[in-house]
C-alpha cells in the first residue's frame, strides 16, 4: 500500500491572490481595460489562467472579443512566473508540510495554475523539493474539475491510497469524479457554504491536517 497526500495551490497551501490581481491589472491596464479589485480577481481563480481571463472579460461585458482575450491571456502568462512576491503560505503550512515529511507520506500538487507559474512560486516559496509529481493546469488534456489531472497524479506517484486537499467547488467536485476523499480547507477561495460542498473532512487550521490525513488514509 503506497499512501500519499495530494495537494491543491491556490487558496489552499498559498494566497497567491494579490499576485495574480497585480498580474492581471498590469495586462488589463495596458489593454485599456478598468482594473479589477483583490476581492474579484481572487473569485475569479480556480479553472486555470484561461478562464480567469474570460472571467475578467465578461465582469466588463467584453466576453466576445476572442482576439482580446488570446491578447491578454498571452500578456499575462508572460508576467505569471515572475508573480510571486505578494504571495503568501497559509498559516501552519509551512510546519504542516514538514511534519507530513517526517511521517513519510509522499507529497505532489494537482491545480489548476500552468506548471511553469507553479513551479515557479514553489521555489520562491523554498517548498518545491516536497513535492514527488507537480500537474498544473497545462501538464494533462483536461482541467480540475476533470478527474484526469488528480488521477494522472495519482498514477505518477505509484500510490494506491491517497486524500486530495483542496478548498474549492472545483477541487470537492474533482475528488468526487476521481473517488478519492476529500479534506477541504475552509479558508481558501470557497464561494460554497461548507456543508453545501461535499468533503469528507474539513479544516481551517494546518495544525489540524496531519492528524486528519492519518485518519482518512487508516
Ligand atoms: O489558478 C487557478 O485558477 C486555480 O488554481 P488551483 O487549482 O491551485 O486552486
Ligand atoms: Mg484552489
Amino acid at each position: 500500500m503506497t499512501k500519499a497526500v495530494i495537494f491543491d495551490l491556490d487558496g489552499t497551501l498559498i494566497d497567491s491572490a494579490p499576485d495574480i490581481h497585480a498580474a492581471a491589472n498590469k495586462v488589463m491596464m495596458h489593454r485599456g481595460i478598468a482594473p479589477f479589485t483583490l476581492e474579484e480577481a481572487r473569485s475569479f481563480v480556480g479553472h486555470g489562467a484561461l478562464v480567469f481571463i474570460e472571467r475578467c472579460l465578461a465582469a466588463r461585458g467584453r466576453q466576445a472579443e476572442t482576439a482580446l482575450r488570446d491578447q491578454l491571456l498571452a500578456d499575462f502568462l508572460a508576467l505569471y512566473e515572475s508573480a510571486v512576491h505578494l504571495t503568501k503560505l497559509y498559516p501552519g503550512v509551512a510546519s504542516c508540510l514538514d511534519t507530513l515529511t517526517k511521517d513519510a507520506l509522499p507529497m505532489a500538487i494537482c491545480t489548476n495554475k500552468p506548471e511553469g507559474p507553479t513551479q515557479a512560486v514553489l521555489s520562491h516559496l523554498g517548498i518545491d523539493q516536497k513535492f514527488e509529481v507537480i500537474i498544473g493546469g497545462d501538464t494533462t488534456p483536461k482541467r480540475k474539475p476533470d478527474p484526469l489531472p488528480l488521477l494522472e497524479t495519482i498514477a505518477r506517484m505509484k500510490a494506491t491510497q491517497v486524500v486530495f486537499v483542496g478548498d474549492s467547488e472545483v477541487d470537492s467536485e474533482t475528488a468526487r469524479h476521481a473517488g478519492v476523499p476529500f479534506a477541504l480547507y475552509t479558508e481558501g477561495y470557497r464561494k460554497t457554504p461548507v456543508d453545501q460542498l461535499h468533503h469528507d473532512a474539513a479544516f481551517d487550521n494546518f495544525a489540524e491536517l496531519p492528524a486528519l490525513v492519518q485518519r482518512l488514509l487508516s
